[in-house]
């Protein structure tokens, strides 16, 4: 439908051609360098002078409220263009953007309206730009037309507010056709125009790798007369791939970091009314297309008079600007349509040496070699032609389920949050809580396939993904360096990492693929000033960041306990809470595991059974899926275990103590190896897992290494933080002692703290808990086993089993 509104008869004789070769030629074209553009002079077309940015209104008052208006004398006056000294430019200029980058890029965008956020101040005038995208910005081998020219650039149906400030000269797109008719020897090295001209043919959305058909550039671009939304309409149309999914999901209102300029009134050749999808004809006129796709309604609203604005007038900036270098070109000859080994986006390769850049402050930044592991031999396949093997396989917490039961709701808003924020482009930061094996990082995982799928399938952008493990990581500063290399793909030290972070999240990019950042564990990640937590939480707010942190924690509170309420109220998180399994759920969660086993080796029973003990405890299905798993492997290879023999008769006494809670009334009855999983198994795999060397040393430590056990054990609970300072857990170990009444002299008399404090020293030797001796307060104390493995040893302890109840 669209593709007959595209220029057709754009062909390559239009295209600058072998003959118009030169060196010299070559030199004087614009360059393209990384994934902005640079030209070889570094002349600024706005002086050396650091004059001012002016809004110029409108001559008449206008009528009407909308954005890029401000209040003179009490009227409303429509901002129509910016001035510094003598440069202006006005809506349809095509301009260069500075970027902070450390490879002094800068990117071409068309001007589309401009915006002042009522401060005042410099830093409060912004501009909105439609930007163009050099053949860098797509990634996609697979689509990437390899037909690019070295000045060329697709017109990339996205847009960012950016800083007056940052506008860094003119830009100027022509056609093939009349760069080759007005530079027909390209643009000479003493012409102003230097550098500075580019060629447009096609849109592309870069990060979907689609293209429009050929268009016609002089007939849709009018210089200030430009219809832009027509423009951005026909580019979005022309570069749409099949996103109806992504789209269906996508939050409509989040639209705060990508801001579609409002439409204007004054665009005469659009017919306002209209609600179907516009475009140029060859002519140049806009035509309404039928609708064609139902989803791809305009979403701005043509009529939307309720957005007003006031604006100061513009104060003298505060900051020199700073002037933007351009690197000197080393491509020879421009207009060889496709050296690919040259142009080669330096972000992406793969350093074979350490390369090296300096910050802006000339530090110098070192790139590490990137880590070369030595593959694995090949992984074999579980035999599962026996039941038994299948059951254990399917019941093992490694084994990724085809889908995870009970939580739809739960999946549903992760993934609709995160395909909005994806197609949106916006940065996001959502926080998920709930207590351990409730399906927490499964969720997000399996929402990520999902992603990935439909990314597959062009129904949504692409977007990085990585995954930070507080459990994993040495140091949580490391995150930095892992987030760094996830979207640069360099490895950096972790306080260069940082600067090259901030400046990143800072700058705009129109290439810029949003990041899927999962923080699993982030109670590992805190550190003492909290930098790390704030960072990740703070950078998805970033204008330009398209950063989207799904930070997984076991508590609920952990942002405001270790952020302030103050910070994280600011912050704006979205919270996902994953409520603990209920019996019911985690039976559903077995059975659709055990789903497809021959020989129905677990009985119901067995599985309502497990599924009771378990919700009552913590709602753990990772918990629960353990239990099982021992229990089919106890009746694939146990021998025979009956009460009559010497094995049973040991084991009958353990057994018995559980016969307390047999509320089945079916008893313990006996094992067969090769027979089948039964109450008996479950209560057998419950005991061996209450009975693990961890658990009897927990069960038979000191008085005193208890109280000190669960003292910690609640510090983490409350701080959400994996560890504490050592005072801290002392003063809490005292609190209970006093509060529990817990006799004076179990706990060593007077001398009780003493008693407390070679207690820890006995913990540490066993590995039970593991003390840093850093900072005030005797040092860091952390758990270096499962919590949950504390909670289950000593809940039924009598002289402090209470507290731990409470803990939850
Ligand atoms: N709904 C479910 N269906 C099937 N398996 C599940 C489900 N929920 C959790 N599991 C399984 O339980 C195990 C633990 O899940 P997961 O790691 O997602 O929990 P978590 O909440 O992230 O726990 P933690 O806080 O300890 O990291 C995984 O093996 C997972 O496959």
């Amino acid at each position: 439908m669209l593709a007959g509104l595209f220029a057709s008869t754009m062909t390559t004789a239009h295209l600058p051609s072998k003959a118009t070769k030169s060196s010299s030629i070559s030199k004087a074209r614009a360059l393209l360098r990384g994934v902005g553009v640079a030209r070889e002079d570094s002349d600024d077309e706005l002086g050396d002078e650091d004059l001012p940015w002016e809004w110029i209104y409108s001559a008449e008052p206008e009528t009407f409220d909308q954005v890029g208006h401000s209040e003179i004398n009490g009227k409303k006056r429509e901002i129509i263009g910016a001035r510094t000294g003598d440069f202006d430019v006005r809506i349809g200029d095509c301009v260069f953007i500075k970027g902070d980058g450390l490879q002094g890029e800068a990117y071409v965008g068309m001007v589309c309206e401009f915006e002042d956020s009522d401060q005042g101040t410099e830093d409060d005038m912004s501009v909105n730009v439609m930007w163009f995208s050099t053949e860098f910005e797509i990634k996609n081998k697979e689509k990437k037309r390899m037909d690019f020219l070295p000045n060329e650039l697709y017109i990339n149906p996205s847009y960012n507010l950016c800083p007056l400030r940052s506008i860094n000269g003119r830009a100027k797109i022509l056609s093939p056709k009349v760069f080759n008719e007005q530079y027909p020897n390209g643009v000479p090295k003493k012409s102003r125009d230097y550098g500075k001209v580019f060629v447009c043919r096609r849109g592309c959305n870069p990060r979907t790798a689609n293209y429009t058909p050929e268009l016609d550039w002089d007939t849709i671009y009018k210089g200030r007369d430009t219809d832009i939304f027509a423009i951005g309409e026909l580019v979005r149309q022309g570069t749409k791939a099949t996103r109806k999914k992504a789209q269906k999901h996508a939050a409509t209102e989040n639209r705060e970091n990508r801001v579609r300029p409002k439409r204007r009134r004054r665009e005469t050749s659009v017919d306002s009314d209209d609600s179907g999808d516009r475009d140029f004809t060859r002519e140049g006129t806009v035509e309404t297309i039928p609708e064609e796709d139902e989803e791809a309604e305009d979403d701005f609203d043509v009529n939307d008079n309720n957005f007003s604005r006031k604006t100061k007038a513009p104060r003298t900036p505060s900051k020199r600007r700073t002037n933007f270098t351009f690197s000197t070109p080393t491509q020879k000859n421009l207009l060889t349509p496709t050296r690919k080994n040259q142009l080669t986006t330096p972000t992406r390769r793969t350093p074979t040496s350490a390369r090296k850049f300096t910050t802006p402050t000339n530090r110098k930044i070192t790139i590490k070699k990137p880590l070369l592991f030595t593959p694995l031999n090949t992984r074999t396949l579980p035999n599962l032609s026996s039941p038994y093997a299948a059951a254990r396989h399917h019941l093992h917490v490694s084994t990724l389920p085809a889908s995870l039961p009970c939580r739809e709701a739960e999946f549903n808003e992760v993934y609709t949050q995160l395909s909005a924020a994806i197609t949106e482009g916006t940065g996001s930061c959502i926080y998920i809580s709930g207590t351990p094996g409730t399906g927490k990082t499964a969720t997000v995982r399996e929402v990520i396939t999902q992603l990935r799928h439909l990314v597959a399938l062009e129904e949504l952008d692409d977007f990085t993904f990585v995954e930070i493990n507080g459990m994993k990581v040495a140091d949580p500063h490391q995150s930095y360096s892992l987030l760094w290399e996830a979207i640069k793909g360099d490895r950096v030290s972790p306080s260069q990492a940082l600067g090259l972070l901030e400046s990143e999240f800072s700058t705009p990019s129109p290439r810029r693929v949003p990041c899927v950042v999962l923080m699993d564990e982030l109670d590992q990640l805190v550190t003492k000033g909290q930098g790390v937590m704030y960072n990740f939480f703070n950078w998805p707010g970033g204008k330009y960041s398209r950063l989207i942190v799904l930070a997984v924690a076991n508590t609920m509170d952990l942002p405001e306990r270790t952020l302030s309420n103050k910070i994280s109220s600011r912050l704006g998180l979205t919270r996902i809470t994953f409520p603990g399994y209920t019996y019911d759920q985690l039976m559903t969660i077995i059975k659709s595991r055990l789903e497809g086993v021959q020989g129905d080796i677990v009985d119901a029973d067995a599985v309502q059974f497990a599924s009771r003990k378990v919700a009552a405890v913590s709602g753990d299905a990772r918990r629960a899926l353990d239990i099982c798993r021992r229990a089919v492997e106890m009746v694939e290879y146990a021998p025979v275990i009956s009460n009559d023999n010497e094995k049973g008769r040991r084991l009958s006494g353990k057994i018995a103590m559980m016969r307390e809670d047999d509320d089945d009334g079916s008893g313990g009855g006996g094992i067969k190896a090769g027979g089948r999983v039964t109450i008996a198994t479950i209560r057998q795999a419950i005991l061996e897992a209450t009975s693990s060397p961890v658990q009897v040393f927990l069960k038979t430590c000191s008085l005193s290494s208890k109280v000190f056990l669960v003292a910690l054990l609640v510090r983490c609970r409350r701080s959400g933080v994996g560890e504490s300072v050592l005072r801290d857990v002392m003063d809490e170990a005292a609190r209970i002692v006093k509060i529990q009444e817990i006799g004076v002299e179990e706990l060593g008399g007077e001398a009780r703290v003493g008693g407390i404090e070679s207690a820890v020293k006995g913990l540490v030797e066993a590995g039970v808990v593991g003390l840093e001796k850093k900072g005030s307060g005797g040092g860091r104390v952390r758990f270096l086993i499962n919590e949950e493995e504390i909670k289950i040893a000593l809940k039924d302890d009598k002289a402090i089993g209470a507290v731990v109840g409470r803990v939850g």
